[in-house]
């Protein structure tokens, strides 16, 4: 692959950035009418849709040079098959793909850069459709809805009975679909390390409009069954032999007391504390059970944090730092930290000023949900914020499969 015509054929691109992938889209779904069912029908998850592949091609054309793009691409190969992906779709896709980087470039498109985008789009796809025919997993996994608890008006807990064992290490997470509101996936994590009989749960806070996480909550009825993808994500225990701190902020506690069920299992030679961040007391949906453990175990020590009476949810975090900041030896410990996007960003940052150091700092790329923050719509918010693709990101899985 010509690197270096790439990364700068890219760069123009990327100031055009909302443009290109929009006109990728158009030119797909005109040429190839078929393809628009396999994609959200609704505007919103087609915005996110498109950040999505501008995320990806972005991580491409960044790591063009690193021996990960390959494992990158094989997984991610292997990951789209979940959305009905065939090897006969990545023509139609490198056309469009080819067709919106000409137009977005306008005279920065010569004979060489296109010869150069061919050769890499063909290395990529062939890369993803290896992936995806030597993968022993299958594309997707069926689970049916064993049980659900709801909690208030926007908190669900669903038990799940995958129908083929779903191997996976506590922490990690799975996207998930259900028939309730077609081609829509949303990460969650799974909530217990597993189990005899291979169930696990979810722990899903509805968001305002928010269709799946509505439907999840408050609709989906025992018997149902979800789909879900393969198991990623890197928060799972390192088992060092350091002092540990779990810290978890609304259903952000789902991963964290899967970790705990591990360390419950295999108990640590150090102390644990945990901190449980909530909105308010009846957020603490799991207190009964972590005080069980905690008046069981030594080891384990709990504090939980909630606003102050009649402050806006977001000061448990202010709460939380002050708590943070009343401890010591942040240096010395391993602290695994899972919440809305904003909380972790705010938390990391208040640990590191305390001392914590960033290698021993464990947390997921989380993506902002609702109203956190509105989407970059110009380059330079692009530029400012350009959305993460590791959340997406299917080498980031532990263990590999
Ligand atoms: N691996 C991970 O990191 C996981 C992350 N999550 C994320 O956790 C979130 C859970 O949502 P809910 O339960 O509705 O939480 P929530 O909205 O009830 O928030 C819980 C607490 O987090 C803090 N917080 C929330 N937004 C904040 C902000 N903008 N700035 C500073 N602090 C903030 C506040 O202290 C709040 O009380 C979802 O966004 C989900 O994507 C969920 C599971 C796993």
């Amino acid at each position: 692959m010509d690197v270096r015509i790439l990364k700068s054929s890219f760069a123009v691109v990327e100031r055009r950035a909302e443009h290109a992938v929009k006109y990728f889209y158009s030119h797909l779904f005109w040429h190839n009418p078929g393809l628009r069912e396999l994609f959200p029908s609704s505007a919103e998850d087609m915005e996110r849709q498109r950040d999505r592949l501008f995320a990806a091609l972005t991580h491409v054309v960044t790591h063009l040079e690193s021996g990960t793009l390959v494992p990158y691409l094989r997984d991610l190969g292997r990951d789209h098959r979940k959305f009905l992906v065939g090897p006969e779709h990545y023509a139609a896709v490198g056309t469009s793909l080819i067709a919106a980087l000409a137009q977005t470039s306008g005279d920065a498109w010569t004979p060489a850069v296109e010869k150069a985008w061919y050769e890499a789009y063909q290395v990529i796809a062939d890369t993803m459709t290896a992936g995806a025919a030597d993968s022993d997993e299958p594309p997707w996994w069926d689970a049916e809805v064993v049980r659900h608890l709801q909690y208030g008006e926007d908190i669900g807990v669903l038990t799940l009975a995958p129908r083929t064992p779903l191997a996976y290490r506590p922490g990690q997470y799975v996207s998930v679909s259900s028939a309730r509101v077609p081609t829509t996936w949303r990460t969650y994590s799974l909530a217990n390390a597993p189990r005899p009989d291979g169930t696990v749960d979810l722990h899903v806070s509805r968001i305002d409009g928010g269709r799946l996480s509505t439907a999840l909550v408050r609709d989906v009825l025992p018997g149902e069954v979800l789909r879900l993808g393969a198991p990623g994500g890197r928060l799972t225990l390192r088992r060092e032999d350091r002092p540990l701190t779990l810290i978890a902020a609304g259903t952000g506690w789902a991963p964290v007391r899967a970790l705990l069920e591990e360390l419950l299992q295999h108990p640590p030679d150090h102390d644990v504390r945990l901190f449980v961040v909530a909105r308010d007391a009846a957020h603490l949906y799991d207190r009964p059970l972590i005080d069980r453990h905690a008046a069981a175990c030594r080891w384990l020590g709990v504090t939980y944090i909630t606003p102050a009476p009649g402050q806006h949810r977001n000061q448990a975090t202010d709460r939380l730092a002050t708590a943070l900041g009343n401890r010591a030896l942040w240096r010395e410990q391993d602290v695994y930290l899972s919440g809305p996007a904003l909380f972790v960003e705010e938390t990391s940052h208040v640990l590191r000023e305390l001392g914590a150091r960033p290698d021993r700092l464990f947390h997921d790329a989380v993506p902002v949900t609702g109203s956190q923050r509105p989407r970059p719509l110009g380059f330079g918010e692009w530029f400012l914020h350009r959305p993460a693709p590791h959340w997406h990101n299917p080498s980031a899985r532990d263990p590999r499969g």
